[in-house]
């Protein structure tokens, strides 16, 4: 009977064809079961299975079956909800069939949190409490809960894109896939052990497993954990199905993560193996490039941190929970729980120091340093923790009084920052990593993310504007101190006083923004109306020309930040043709400016804002313009000064006079130059 798997596509489920039980493992234990099925259990094992000391190694896979079928049996189900004996075989082997051979979530994990489910049962005596279908709805939730496990967790699935997070859109895949794969297993005749149900018992049962086992997720830790204290402390009432629901979701999540509360021979075995599939994601998220699962990774977690941070963190906050509803399964769960984590602390200390005294001897014995263990290679913490082993397991007994007796006692751990960071719980790392959260009764999902989106956009905005401004300001302010600069350089330029900051039409009082343009501006004017004039062309004459005229329109026209700007932009401020150019490195700048503004610009510059991008074409276009303005400027110069007054002619217009067919402007410019180097030779001979 083959039930739906997946085995193509993705790699998650390419790890599972090296992983799948061999067919002729399946049928060895198969046939072996059928041989026992009908014996009864000892009377020694029934005990023994209450406790949660009761270790499954001990036992073969066709003897576990045996005992899962026994808890059926114990609870009376078959005959109660008419379940045929040979269909909860078979169903019991289809979930047999369908766990993988991976190192932890493997069929005799389930049976552990089935074990440890039927042990808290008998101990709070749940059966009185609620329904017996409830009782059903745990039981087969254990056993289904883990059905499938690729060995990579909700994480591998989501990073690395497979079917599973694909089909499910990233919502709890594997817990999903859980479920389907236990539906599937029940939709097959010979295994549908709800077969006698009607449609509203099994709408019940399959809404009660989709519950419990989707609960398993530890994204969801928090929040059905939050649930369940309010629902304590508001007063638990075993009448209200929403309470009940929150207590099963409740059992099955203690149930699943209650390695720590077995006996230490027990539990650690289990929790090696854990780690060996830890190590393997992180390995495979390294080598396929995807995010490196943190609590995984085994270079920056050791076996003792790790348990101290779950420990701390997840577990006990979580028994601790339970045990205010159920104060009897304090002494089962809670206890050796705590002396788990004071355990892992001295453990965790001992390596530390450790490490310290490795990096000490690192240091000092700088030339065996090769030689010398990594200080968090796994290797420190094993042999640590064999010492440790053998000594607190001699000092067990008297400890275990003093720490047994501390109810009240502290839960957390107090870790550094950095091993935080190091041992980052898997619920807090779930919860930040998936995007999705199931609603559920209490909270509003919905709320908190459309007020998360409003907080990204208001602050993408402000940053948008921001970036903008300091463009706006870094352009303006660059643009500014070159032409101060130039002026000083070349022109040996002072500032005027009070120039014309009232006569600026539109300019407010008090802008200092728009006085310094308009300053530089006018100063620039002045500037030129000197030099003009120094060089005995009429100022009169000079201010009719067309650039003057073009910044008295300026000023009448408009006083918009961008047009006052552009006025006194370096571009805009360019000498004409007519004025002089003292040295080479003058005309070599313009020269560049204008192979700069001759080139294309591109069409779309991505990392500037569409605003500076404006701002700049508009500066290239004034550049171009002012470019044909100078030419024409030479023309007019020319024709004005032909008219009025020769004299009026720098040596650039009369160099113009001498070509007056000069093609543009830089010809006219470099022209004048060659002229002056040449009239320079000749003084200097
Ligand atoms: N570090 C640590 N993690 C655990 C322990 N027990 C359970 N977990 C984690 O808790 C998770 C519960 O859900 P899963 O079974 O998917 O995977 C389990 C492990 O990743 C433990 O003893 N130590």
């Amino acid at each position: 009977m083959i039930v739906y798997i997946s085995n193509e596509v993705s790699p998650a489920h390419r790890h599972l064809k090296y992983r799948r039980l061999s067919d002729a493992k399946q049928k060895e234990v198969h046939e072996k079961f059928l041989q026992i099925c009908d014996d009864p259990l000892l009377e020694d094992i029934l005990q023994y299975l209450r406790l949660p000391s009761f270790d499954c190694s001990e036992y073969s896979d066709e003897e576990i079956l045996l005992i899962l079928q026994y808890m059926y049996l114990h609870f009376d189900f078959p005959v109660k909800y008419n379940i045929n004996m040979t269909t909860l075989r078979n169903f019991l082997f289809q979930v047999y069939k369908n766990y993988n051979e991976v190192p932890f979530h493997n069929f005799r994990h389930s049976f552990c949190v089935t074990q440890m489910m039927y042990a808290m049962i008998l101990k709070v005596d749940l059966s009185k409490l609620i329904d017996d279908l409830e009782i059903l709805v745990l039981i087969t939730s254990c056993i289904c809960h883990d059905l499938d496990h690729p060995g990579y967790n909700n994480l591998y699935q989501v990073n690395a894109r497979t079917e599973l997070a694909l089909r499910y859109n990233d919502i709890s895949p594997l817990e999903n896939h859980h479920c389907s794969v236990a539906f599937h297993i029940l939709d097959l005749p010979d295994a549908n052990i709800f077969e006698n149900f009607s449609s509203d018992m099994f709408r019940t049962v399959r809404e009660g497993i989709i519950r419990c086992i989707l609960a398993t997720d530890m994204a969801r830790h928090n929040e059905i954990l939050t649930q369940f204290r309010d629902a304590v402390t508001e007063g638990f009432d075993f009448k209200n199905q929403l309470h009940i629901n929150l207590l099963c979701m409740i059992l099955i999540k203690v149930a699943d993560i209650s390695n720590e509360a077995r006996p230490m021979n027990v539990a650690e075995p289990w929790l090696d193996k854990l780690f060996k599939e830890f190590f393997t994601q992180s390995d495979t998220e390294k080598k396929e490039g995807l995010p490196v699962t943190p609590f995984m990774d085994r270079d920056k977690i050791t076996k003792p941190s790790s348990q101290c941070s779950f420990i701390g963190y997840v577990l006990l906050p979580l028994f601790e929970a339970l045990v205010q509803l159920f104060p009897e399964l304090n002494e089962m769960i809670v206890y050796p729980v705590r002396y788990a984590l004071d355990y892992y602390r001295k453990l965790n200390e001992a390596v530390k120091d450790e490490q310290r005294q490795q990096r000490k001897s690192v240091v000092t014995l700088d030339a065996q340093a090769s030689t010398i263990t990594s200080p968090s290679s796994p290797g420190v913490a094993n042999s640590i923790q064999a010492q440790l082993e053998q000594g607190m397991l001699q000092q067990k007994s008297e400890e275990e009084t003093s720490i047994l007796s501390d109810e009240g006692g502290q839960s957390m751990v107090d870790l550094t920052e950095e091993e935080e960071e190091e041992t980052k719980t898997e619920v807090a790392v779930s919860e930040k990593t998936l995007k999705f959260k199931i609603s559920t009764e209490r909270v509003d999902i919905k709320a908190e993310i459309s007020n998360w989106f409003k907080l990204v956009e208001i602050r993408d905005l402000k940053k948008k504007v921001l970036k903008i401004f300091i463009n706006f300001e870094n352009v303006k302010l660059r643009s500014n101190k070159e032409m101060i600069k130039k002026k000083k350089k070349f022109y040996a330029w002072k500032p005027t006083h009070n120039s014309g900051v009232r006569s600026h039409p539109g300019s407010r009082k008090g802008s200092r923004e728009k006085a310094q343009d308009f300053e530089i501006t006018r100063a620039y004017r002045f500037d030129r109306t000197n030099r003009t004039s120094e060089s005995g062309a009429d100022k009169r004459s000079w201010s009719s020309s067309e650039n003057t005229s073009s910044y008295e329109d300026k000023r009448s026209d408009n006083n918009s930040y961008e047009k006052r700007y552009h006025t006194c932009s370096p571009t805009t401020a360019i000498p004409e043709g007519s004025g002089e150019f003292p040295n080479a490195l003058l005309s070599d700048k313009l020269k560049k400016l204008n192979e700069e503004a001759e080139q294309p610009k591109p069409q779309s510059s991505s990392t500037r804002s569409p605003d500076l991008k404006r701002f700049m074409n508009r500066v290239v276009r004034d550049f171009r313009g002012n470019k044909s303005k100078v030419a024409n400027g030479v023309k007019n110069t020319e024709d004005s000064s032909s008219k009025s007054d020769s004299k009026c002619q720098t040596n650039a217009n009369r160099s113009q006079h001498k070509e007056p067919k000069s093609p543009s402007w830089m010809s006219a410019l470099l022209q004048n130059i060659k002229l002056r180097t040449a009239s320079h030779e000749t003084d200097s001979q």
